[in-house]
């Protein structure tokens, strides 16, 4: 019978079938950040149970965490007692830990991938909703909640229902200017922010195989916004070559097996989706959110959609969206003012991410209004954009250049967008105060965002590029 990616992912992974449609599925490897782990170490251990295999895990800090230089020392209380528990944690327990300057510290879904622990055909965990990211090598990765986080520490399984499989295309050729981000904007922007609830969304076609790892991990990461538990490609030349050498891949020694081995992960031609979804993108520009959730989005030449424009079911949540951002139905997006901008996160926080952003900043200023933050994904980015120069071209554009973490992309540490401020951001969220309370956010791509930057004022990056 033919198979799509996911069912042989979850086949290789059923150790048991129940009549009721629920499955025991092992689970290859987990993640772990400082805020949803404590409560599910403490479980175990109120109960007496031993972690499974702990190298199974990892563990970093990234979402409360300060990004300035001294970083150990700017702690606010509450952030230092969920870092120092974790500390605690995976030393008692032993497992590994990436602390601050072991040059392994980042975000986790920045970390994983560039030390070559995500692997096609595995099942990837984390108490963290854009798990996803990882689906970029053909991993079956998703967010998990603090009780199943407990359950794979106990057995290293998890139960679960199969999910539904969307397969997606991105059809024609890439614009100039039209990056990842705006090709994972459009969809969530046509299919909504419930489009594919209860699937994972296998990624296809010309233009996915054409990406860089980087790339793809931009698109899987952004899945959860349109309701999907996680997103995938499969894996294939750019995968294998992009993890050879990383400092956790496995040897060389018999490398050609293995990628035998990782190229059975894919779709038999003509196998079964449970939904099909193309995307036209001859004709795409930049794509940048107007609104309160990433599906309220428009490409920038466009025009803030009017009422008369909106379906009835969502209109509630429309005029909620514009009386929140403060912005006036019909007209264009661009030329809006903003005051902040934010390039990094586990959407874009990687190194071709900066690049772009240097490419547009070099031999010019930000506008003096605006304040721009660039913050690396992880120590690696930091490490790489500093041998190729880059931290100086942000330096001089007048650009804060950061240590890395989540940072400004959730507020939830000392990097907040204030009160009544806007941002233009890399980022994968545009909730109410999700940079800070009573700010407003417009997501894009990093090159939009440095564009924007420049001009102080939502810009298309086509003009720098
Ligand atoms: C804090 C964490 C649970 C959360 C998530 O699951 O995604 C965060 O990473 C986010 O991006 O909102
Ligand atoms: S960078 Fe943002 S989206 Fe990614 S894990 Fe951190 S808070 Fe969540």
């Amino acid at each position: 019978m033919k198979k799509n990616i996911v069912e042989k992912i979850w086949e290789n992974h059923v150790i048991d079938n129940s009549s009721n449609g629920i499955s025991v599925i092992a689970i290859d490897f987990g993640f772990l950040h400082e805020v949803t782990s404590a409560q599910a170490f403490q479980t175990i251990e109120d109960r007496n149970i031993p972690i499974l295999n702990p190298k199974q895990f990892i563990a970093t800090i990234d979402h409360s965490i300060s990004t300035s230089e001294n970083r150990n020392e700017t702690f606010d209380h509450a952030a230092k007692k969920q870092v120092e528990l974790l500390r605690k944690n995976t030393k008692k327990h032993d497992i590994p830990f990436f602390d601050f300057d072991s040059g392994y510290q980042g975000i986790v879904h920045v970390v994983g991938p560039e030390l070559g622990i995500t692997q096609p055909g595995l099942t990837i965990v984390c108490g963290d909703s854009h798990t996803a990211t990882h689906g970029a090598f053909g991993a079956l990765a998703f967010g998990i909640g603090t009780s199943e986080l407990t359950h794979v520490f106990a057995t290293g399984c998890l139960l679960l229902h199969k999910p539904k499989v969307m397969k997606v295309e991105f059809k024609g050729e890439r614009p100039n200017g039209v990056f990842a981000k705006d090709l994972i904007m459009k969809l969530i922007s046509e299919i909504g922010i419930g489009g594919a609830t209860g699937h994972i969304i296998e990624y296809t076609g010309n233009v996915i195989r054409k990406m860089s790892m980087e790339e793809r991990m931009t698109i899987c990461n952004m899945s959860i916004e349109c309701g999907a538990k996680g997103g995938l490609i499969s894996p294939d030349e750019t995968t294998y070559s992009y993890l050879k050498n990383r400092p956790f891949a496995p040897s060389h020694k018999n490398w050609d097996k293995l990628t035998n081995y990782w190229s059975s992960f894919q779709s038999d031609p003509n196998c079964n989706y449970d939904t099909q979804v193309t995307i036209d993108i001859n004709h795409l520009n930049p794509m940048v959110t107007w609104g309160t959730n990433p599906s309220q989005a428009i490409e920038i030449n466009g025009f803030i959609p009017k009422d008369s424009e909106i379906s009835e079911s969502e209109k509630l949540m429309y005029q909620k969206a514009i009386d929140y951002m403060k912005i006036s139905p019909g007209t264009k997006i661009e030329g809006t003012k903003i005051d902040w901008a934010f390039i990094g996160s586990c959407t874009n926080g990687r190194i071709e991410d900066l690049r772009i952003t240097a490419e547009i900043l070099k031999n010019r200023k930000i506008h003096p209004s605006v304040t721009l933050y660039i913050v690396p994904g992880s120590e690696s980015v930091l490490k790489q954009a500093k041998e190729e120069g880059l931290d100086k071209i942000f330096i001089n554009a007048g650009a804060d250049f950061r240590m890395p973490g989540c940072s400004m992309c959730l507020a939830m540490n000392d990097d907040k967008v204030p009160n009544g401020k806007r941002c233009i951001s890399s980022t994968n969220r545009n909730f109410v105060g999700r940079q800070g309370t009573g700010s407003y956010t417009h997501l894009a791509s990093p090159a939009t965002v440095a564009a924007s930057a420049l001009e102080g004022k939502i810009t298309s990056p086509l003009k720098y590029l």
